[in-house]
């Protein structure tokens, strides 16, 4: 059993990711007693302890926020209460929100560590990237907090602390390529399947949403944005200076007609007319013996990033991945021709809360 400082946890976002960083906390907090559950948060409610010396419970939170919840604090409240803590503290943001992404030098500046799989603040602008390392928690920064986002690329796939690794170590990345994204990866695996007849493009992105793979607006995995907010993070990690996820090609998959529609329904509502477009190119593709498949790449050596999609031989392992595996490669001076991969389930709450509840075990430990 661990013991040491008291660490007090704030939980923003209870989605299909939240819910099972919370129930995991509850499996962690056995082994770690220094550990306090003080904040929960949605987008319209919130829960917190008025007394730290009195947690939130584990597995009550849902109806307690649902019955007693008060509006959520601002972000500014939120800091202002955990820097009156009786300890140490952390946020958790499971949300998908910019504005929470935007507010991570603030925490990290007043000694707050910050866990997540928001892919927002590590892929939106560079400035932003480099107030929050120059925030992280080093010997010119004692009074830092710690950031991890791990499953911000490939849910809680080890791909960020692989990449981190390698770079550390002095290893030179050459490319790194593959399938990013848990909801590109279902949606091509199902309606264009090595073998056998496909299903409908509109029902399995449906599939796909109500599995919990999709970003809370699908539309934003569909745009292939969602991949190139991960390939931005890669890219960074690796060296470079990428500006946002506009600095390079990127292939939407959302038909010309719906691009100006208002709400995630509409647009859903909107899908089936255009099925048979996306059948026609996978039966293109099926005619020369191939498939489809929706990838990544870059190129760290000549700075260049591509996302969209492919054809593939039905023997490539690209072709033969199943459910919503990601397959991650990284090329590398040392690893030479035979690339170091990583590949695996890479969306979903539970895999995803993984990620994020390791991460928090690396922070506690670190600051107990
Ligand atoms: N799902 C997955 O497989 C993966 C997800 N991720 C990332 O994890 C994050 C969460 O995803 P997921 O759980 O699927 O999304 P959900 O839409 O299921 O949950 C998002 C949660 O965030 C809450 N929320 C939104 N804005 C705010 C805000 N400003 N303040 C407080 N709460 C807020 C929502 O509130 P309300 O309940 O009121 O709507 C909801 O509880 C995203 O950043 C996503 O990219 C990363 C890897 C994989
Ligand atoms: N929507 C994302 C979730 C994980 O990042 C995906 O499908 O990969
Ligand atoms: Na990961």
């Amino acid at each position: 059993m661990q013991s040491g400082n008291t660490i007090y946890i704030a939980i923003v976002g209870v989605g299909g990711v939240g819910r099972h960083v919370i129930a995991q906390l509850h499996l962690i907090s056995k082994e770690y007693p220094n550990l306090r559950l003080c904040h929960i948060s949605r987008s319209k409610k919130s829960l917190y302890a008025q007394d730290f010396e009195q947690p939130l419970p584990f597995d009550s939170w849902e109806h307690d926020l649902a019955q007693t919840g008060q509006d959520p604090l601002s972000l500014d409240g939120l800091l202002k209460y955990l820097a009156s803590a009786p300890g140490k503290s952390v946020v958790v943001d499971n949300t998908s929100s910019s504005d929470v992404a935007a507010a991570y030098p603030m925490f990290l500046k007043q000694g707050i560590s910050v866990v997540t799989p928001n892919k927002k603040a590590f892929s939106g602008s560079l400035e932003l990237w480099k107030d929050i390392f120059n925030s992280v928690r080093s010997p010119s920064n004692p009074t830092g907090g710690y950031v991890y986002h791990e499953s911000s690329v490939g849910a809680g796939l080890p791909i960020i602390s692989t990449l981190k690794d390698l770079v550390d170590t002095g290893d030179e990345v050459a490319r790194i390529e593959g399938v990013f994204s848990g909801t590109m990866s279902f949606l091509f695996n199902t309606f264009a399947p090595v073998q056998g007849n496909g299903g409908v493009w509109s029902d399995e992105v449906r599939r796909a949403k109500a599995a919990g793979f999709t970003e809370p607006d699908p539309r934003e995995d569909l745009n292939g944005l969602d991949v190139a907010r991960k390939l931005v993070i890669l890219a960074r990690i690796s060296g470079l200076d990428i500006q946002n996820t506009s600095s390079f090609p990127v292939q939407s998959l959302i038909p010309k007609e719906l691009e100006s529609v208002k709400s995630a329904d509409e647009f859903m509502e909107g899908l089936p007319r255009f099925d048979g477009t996306m059948a026609s190119m996978r039966d293109d593709a099926n005619a020369q013996g191939k498939v489809v498949r929706f990838v990544g790449s870059i190129d760290v050596k000549k700075a260049v990033l591509n996302v969209g999609i492919q054809t593939f031989d039905k023997s490539h392992p690209i072709a033969a991945l199943k459910g919503s595996d990601n397959i991650i490669s990284f090329y590398t001076k040392r690893y030479g021709s035979n690339p170091l991969i990583v590949q695996g389930g890479g969306a979903g709450g539970e895999v995803t809360a993984m990620g994020v509840t390791a991460d928090l075990i690396k922070v506690i430990q670190r600051l107990s």
